[in-house]
């Protein structure tokens, strides 16, 4: 938070205590979200929304009610505020009991609301603030007035870690300027960002005539386009919400503030496209479950999503190389990532799956502790075990939006693709990036049609998400790959120039350099 004391080192290595601090025997502290907000009797925004997104991502989250409302599916029918006096009874209660990491604010539907609200943070300092200026509610109804607009752009915004207006809200809070594009969204975010918090996401879910649900995000610096495919469903009463409570949620487990964003969009997706078909009440706007990934431990998430630039030396393990030169995989990973490699991928075709998960586990070890991301190629079954950072699947494996159902929204998926139409479906599917090729032929995977460096540019330029190059690449040919000129080509990922060799070390070194030489050049 900005002037009411609490930690200043955002972006960077903010981490939550929780995150760091060690369990002991008889004391285990979880991560812990204040939501400050309205209450929704239908349960599918508001306050309910809040809770049961926390408790969906393993966060626990206390609850102080500004006003309540009689909603349905259908709209708002009526809205009672409490006294002023009455929320900062329960502010007081529990910002003097508990150690919050983060509150979150939804529905301040008055000034005197916003003022005990302002009064008992600077009481009770806390370490990071997200501020969602609910203002309207997606049927229309006013759920905060335009009298709190002053205090908001005065006090409230100055001092918020991230605020997440919809398009309605972004316009109210710039005076009425009109939104209507992804273009438009940028400039608010902009202008808001002036006016104090330190990141803007503005939502682009109401955003008319659009195909893709696109957010913008703005740091001050760079302009983020986070954008899925829109989920054609009623069911979208709350989105709002949970995408601000899951971004709380997130951040008191130690995320940046990018990385909790990214998560919390793709819970929202995954969450719309689960409930999609679900029927609650009569009207046009029903709830959505939160629970769809009960199943997973999201405590064990990790805190970094993926950075496309891990792509640049992409390391692929090959069993009968290490058998030839004798070493394990284990040794053969950690000289890879002392070279240079920047993410490692483990694609063992024969072993047996007893032996191949205790090899993954000690590859986990040796990669988190290097930094560097570790995936599966195909085995969704051993990345679970294993706790890897997500999966490598082709073609003909298990298909994408399973895996990504399977895997939950933090994980890392990765798909081959030939062509522009994989490649497409691939981003429809969740996955992070593609590997493209054969690009030249190879011995490491016979009879696999190779595109070149045409295809690969074809593929490239039809790509949404970021791509990897593979297939017969080594020293004397990587730098005419990087050289093919597409932005989202991020790097090359090889085997036998690395596996098949005397020396894993040595050559990761080498090709390590032509990357960053052919980089340079560019
Ligand atoms: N149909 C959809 N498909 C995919 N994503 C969606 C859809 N509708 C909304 N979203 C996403 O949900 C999040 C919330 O966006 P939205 O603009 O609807 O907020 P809001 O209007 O404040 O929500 P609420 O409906 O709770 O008032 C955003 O990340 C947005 O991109
Ligand atoms: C109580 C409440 N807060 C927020 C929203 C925004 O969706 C809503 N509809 N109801
Ligand atoms: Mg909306």
């Amino acid at each position: 938070m900005n002037s009411l004391g609490g930690i200043r080192s955002w972006p960077a290595n903010w981490r939550s205590t929780t995150a760091l601090m060690t369990t002991t025997e008889s004391v285990r502290k979880i991560p812990q979200v204040l939501t400050v907000a309205g209450s929704d009797s239908g349960a599918g925004a508001g306050i309910q929304a809040d809770l049961k997104v926390c408790a969906a991502r393993g966060v626990y989250c206390a609850s102080v009610i500004t006003a309540v409302t009689a909603q349905n599916t259908r709209g708002v029918q009526s809205v009672h505020l409490l006294p002023p006096e009455f929320v900062s009874e329960q502010l007081k209660s529990v910002l003097s009991d508990f150690d919050f990491d983060v509150v979150k604010t939804g529905m301040l539907p008055s000034t005197e609301i916003v003022e005990v609200l302002l009064q008992n943070l600077s009481d009770f300092p806390v370490r990071a603030l997200v501020v969602d200026p609910v203002m309207v509610s997606t049927s229309g109804h006013v759920l905060a007035g335009s009298s709190i607009l002053s205090i908001f752009r005065e006090r409230l915004l100055p001092i918020a870690d991230i605020i997440t207006p919809n398009v309605k809200e972004a316009s109210a809070l710039l005076g009425g300027v009109r939104i209507e594009t992804v273009s438009d969204m940028r400039s608010a975010a902009k202008l808001l960002h002036e006016m104090g918090p330190r990141f803007v996401l503005v939502k682009g879910g109401d955003l008319p005539d659009s195909s893709d649900s696109v957010d913008v995000y703005f740091d001050g610096k760079e302009f983020h386009e986070l954008r899925s495919p829109r989920v054609a469903t009623r069911n979208t009463h709350g989105t709002g919400c949970t995408l601000a409570s899951c971004i709380a949620a997130e951040l008191a487990k130690g995320s940046s503030m990018l990385s909790a964003v990214k998560v919390a969009k793709r819970f929202v997706d995954n969450a719309l496209d689960y409930s999609k078909d679900i029927a609650i009440g009569s009207g046009m706007q029903g709830p959505f479950d939160h629970f769809f990934g009960l199943k997973k431990d999201p405590q064990s998430s990790r805190c970094s999503i993926f950075n496309p630039d891990d792509l640049f030396l992409y390391a692929v393990t090959d069993s009968r190389m290490n058998r030839k030169w004798n070493r394990s995989i284990v040794d053969a990973v950690k000289a890879a990532i002392e070279g240079g490699a920047t993410i490692i991928q483990l694609r063992e075709k024969e072993a047996e799956t007893r032996e191949f998960l205790e090899e993954a586990k000690a590859c986990v070890d040796i990669c988190r502790s290097h930094g560097v991301s570790l995936l599966i190629n195909d085995r969704i079954d051993i990345a679970l075990a294993c706790n890897a950072d997500g999966v490598h699947v082709g073609q003909s494996d298990m298909p994408v939006d399973l895996v990504r159902s399977l895997l939950g929204p933090d994980k890392i998926i990765g798909v081959s693709c030939k062509t522009p139409e994989q490649a497409h479906q691939a981003w429809k599917d969740g996955a992070d990036y593609i590997g493209s090729g054969g690009v030249f032929p190879t011995n490491t995977k016979a009879n696999n049609r190779t595109i070149g460096l045409d295809g690969l540019k074809e593929v490239c330029e039809a790509s949404k998400l970021p791509v990897v190059a593979i297939g017969g690449i080594g020293i004397s040919n990587a730098d005419s790959v990087m050289q093919i000129d597409a932005p989202n080509l991020k790097g090359v990922a090889v085997v036998s120039a690395l596996f098949d060799q005397d020396c894993v070390l040595t050559q990761a070194k080498k090709l390590h350099k032509t990357l960053k030489d052919s980089k340079r050049e560019i």
